[in-house]
């Protein structure tokens, strides 16, 4: 019989999704195996039985398919329409999302060597083996006594009584999992009122039903402490996690539990929404605002929406939580199509802290050609005043390095990067000049490479250099038994090393952090107790970026940043949140002082609607890049005219074409980018356009010599 199998092959893609090849037996859809592929052998997915009444061109002679990993149960009917799903609604090959989304162990082994692994996941979680399978006699008898003791009652967790919004909205998410169809909910909690406890709650009774739940959070190792709180209350349970930092072993020894249905809980990365789980019953999203949910290559797809998809699929619900919930989902449960479940208290009754704008130009101006302060005065006195009482204080700047560009006063030379338009940053501690967007490095140069003058000088300021500055700044601060001010970093440069951004953050949390300075890294989800002012450095920057969902970032990071100050409700009624600006009089900030989410979203969506802009239309974005910006403009224009001539032929209502244009940042490594934007109103044709337009385009590439990538983006995070 001839099998339809998917195989993760993009050069194949034109010919159609699926490959055929022989089978001597029925082999279900779902199930692995390896398949010939031009010279290679690779592994595939069986994807249908092909039907006897499909002819077979008699011009093409199947092979028949190799070994199949016999003893991994097929993947089910949900995971195969999840599969489809993503394939079509992100325009890729239905056989590389399929093989991306598996761990990439399975493409390594025969089924002897999976049978092994197999063997060792029951071994390491004290599972029997399965009927008929050979066991070592050593090992006989262990199994069996695992097979015959009674199940051990589960030992009870200890957990604090619920807070009374946390039991109201408990109550609302048990509603759902007495529903046929349940619908998505949107819990927005303020920071520090106690989400966690409700998705342990939710997941708590998910597996009292006998079922597996899904927690998906943006980055695991930031928030390390959510793993452990997880493991805490479940104890008894199987509880795994999924995420890109486990050895290639380890993730599918983890994945393996989840798809047997051994793992009640699997706690993972974005990538964990493909995990097959035969007992679903919750899936939960923590932080759903958070851009990392999408990914940024490949398959660009959104692991939040696909939650949701995968909730309605299968008829579980799903539980997204933010406490400053992306607009996309805001704008859901105000037209009624997730419910709103609130939770507007710190726990504790404990305040959020109070939000204190400076104005900068109302500070003192520092002497003739001096760089101002990192602080200005009253936020470098709250600083130490804190140090003095033995409080903690964050200092969020999002740039990272020393300096973001080197500059020559004499002639006027800057650190640029030489395949980028962009600046390299200047990293002291190695002394290397560093390209953020290729990762081309150099020493750095002792004098100006242009001029020979030896003065050249940082210009501005990221981590790096706040850290250094904060030293000195702190000079002589005591704190209360008389010792230094301790300051420290946490930054994509200090945690490198695997373990060390636990490490840094355990520190934090024991207390032997006075001053933290760090970037974005250092607002997510943490608890810390002992902080009672955040500083956002300078947060303008950000304001003036060029992406509509600028504004929508910046206040999403303050507010999350706000939120790790006063978390003790001890402490809450002390804290502070200082804001350096420029612009003190823009309408975000008056929304942060107030804590008013609500009102900030309402004014966003108001000016959304009004510029035709998500969550008002949806957007698709196609991008080219070669080292000749001519050839990636003429692959576009050639691309906007066959999608012009597809709509006028199909009469759709209409997509918006907008002309190709450099983005933000024209050059990476040596290739010019241009992209080209897609905006509809309806969802549906847009989709419509894309299914038919986006196959051509593999066709359209070859006739652009030169062209050395072209990539489409549905639902594209910034633009
Ligand atoms: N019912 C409860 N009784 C006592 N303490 C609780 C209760 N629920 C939560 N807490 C505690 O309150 C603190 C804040 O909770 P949590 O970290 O879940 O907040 P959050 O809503 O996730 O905040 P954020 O959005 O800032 O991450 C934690 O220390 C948690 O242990
Ligand atoms: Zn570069």
């Amino acid at each position: 019989m001839r099998l339809g199998v998917a195989v993760d092959a993009p050069q194949y893609a034109a010919l159609g999704d699926v490959l055929h090849y022989l089978s001597a037996q029925a082999v279900p859809p779902g199930s692995l195996l390896r398949v010939p592929l031009g010279r290679r052998d690779t592994l595939g997915l069986v994807w249908e039985q092909v039907s006897e009444d499909v002819p077979q061109d008699p011009g093409v002679t199947l092979r028949p398919v190799g070994e199949a990993l016999a003893c991994l149960p097929p993947l089910g009917e949900a995971w195969l329409r999840l599969v489809e799903f993503t394939a079509r609604y992100y325009q890729r090959a239905l056989g590389e999302v399929a093989l991306s989304v598996l761990p990439p162990e399975l493409r390594k082994l025969d089924d002897t060597a999976l049978a092994k692994r197999l063997a060792r996941l029951r071994r390491q979680w004290g599972l029997p083996a399965p009927e008929g399978e050979a066991v070592p006699k050593k090992r006989r008898r262990a199994a069996a006594a695992v097979e015959a003791a009674p199940p051990a009652p589960l030992p009870e967790p200890e957990r604090p009584p619920l807070m009374p919004d946390q039991a109201t909205v408990l109550e609302a998410i048990a509603a759902q999992f007495a529903a046929e169809t349940p619908t998505c909910q949107l819990l927005h909690g303020v920071t520090g009122s106690g989400k966690t406890e409700v998705y342990l709650r939710a997941a708590e009774a998910a597996l009292a039903a006998g079922k597996q739940a899904l927690v998906l959070v943006p980055e695991i190792n930031l928030t390390p402490q959510l793993e452990a709180r997880f493991a805490e209350r479940f104890p008894g349970r199987r509880l795994v996690s999924l995420h890109s930092g486990l050895t290639p072993a380890q993730r599918l020894l983890n994945w393996l539990g989840a798809h047997l249905g051994h793992a009640d809980l699997v706690l993972g990365t974005r990538l964990a929404v493909f995990c097959p789980l035969p007992r679903l019953g919750l899936i939960v999203v923590d932080e759903e605002h958070d851009p990392s949910y999408k990914q940024q290559d490949g398959a660009r797809y959104s692991a939040r929406d696909l939650a949701v998809y995968r909730g309605r699929l299968e008829k579980v619900p799903v539980l997204l939580g933010s406490a400053t919930p992306s607009l996309e989902s805001w704008q859901q449960a105000r037209t009624g199509r997730y419910q709103l479940l609130a939770m507007p208290h710190r726990v504790g009754q404990g305040e959020l802290p109070k939000v204190r704008v400076v104005d900068m130009a109302q500070q003192p101006k520092p002497p003739q050609g001096r760089e101002p302060p990192p602080l200005c005065p009253p936020v470098l006195a709250a600083v130490q005043e804190r140090v003095s009482r033995g409080e903690q204080s964050l200092l969020f700047l999002n740039r990272r390095g020393f300096a973001p560009v080197l500059h020559c006063a004499a002639c006027g030379w800057k650190s640029g990067c030489p395949h980028c338009s962009a600046w390299r940053v200047f990293h002291k501690g190695d002394r290397t000049l560093r390209c953020h967007h290729c990762g081309f490095t150099e020493r750095v140069p002792t004098a100006c490479p242009d001029c020979g003058n030896l003065d050249i000088e940082p210009m501005g300021r990221g981590t790096e250099r706040l850290e250094e500055q904060m030293v000195a700044l702190l000079e002589g601060v005591q704190r209360p038994d008389g010792s230094p001010a301790r300051v420290a970093r946490i930054d994509a440069d200090t945690t490198r090393l695997k373990g060390s951004l636990e490490q840094q953050l355990a520190a934090v949390h024991a207390g032997e952090v006075d001053v933290l300075v760090g970037t974005q890294m250092i607002t997510k989800g943490h608890d810390f107790r002992n902080v009672t002012l955040v500083a956002a450095v300078n947060p303008d920057s950000a304001l003036y970026a060029a992406d509509f969902r600028a504004p929508e970032r910046l206040f999403s990071s303050l507010m999350q940043a706000a939120g790790r100050a006063g978390r003790d409700a001890e402490a809450a009624a002390r804290s502070e949140m200082w804001i350096q600006t420029w612009t003190p009089g823009h309408a975000l900030f008056a929304a942060l002082r107030q804590h008013d989410y609500a009102a900030f979203a309402a004014s966003q969506l108001d000016e959304r609607e009004m510029a035709g802009l998500p969550p008002f239309s949806h957007l698709a974005l196609l991008r080219a890049e070669a080292r000749d910006p001519a050839v990636a403009e003429a692959f576009l224009r050639a691309a906007r005219e066959t999608a012009r001539a597809w709509l006028a032929e199909h009469g759709e209502p209409p997509v918006m074409l907008y002309a190709p244009v450099p983005p933000q940042i024209a050059k990476v490594a040596g290739l010019e980018r241009r992209q080209m934007l897609l905006e509809a109103g309806h969802r549906g044709a847009l989709q419509r356009l894309l299914a038919d337009w986006v196959p051509g385009l593999h066709a359209l590439r070859a006739a652009h010599r030169g062209l050395a990538r072209w990539a489409i983006d549905v639902d594209p995070l910034s633009i």
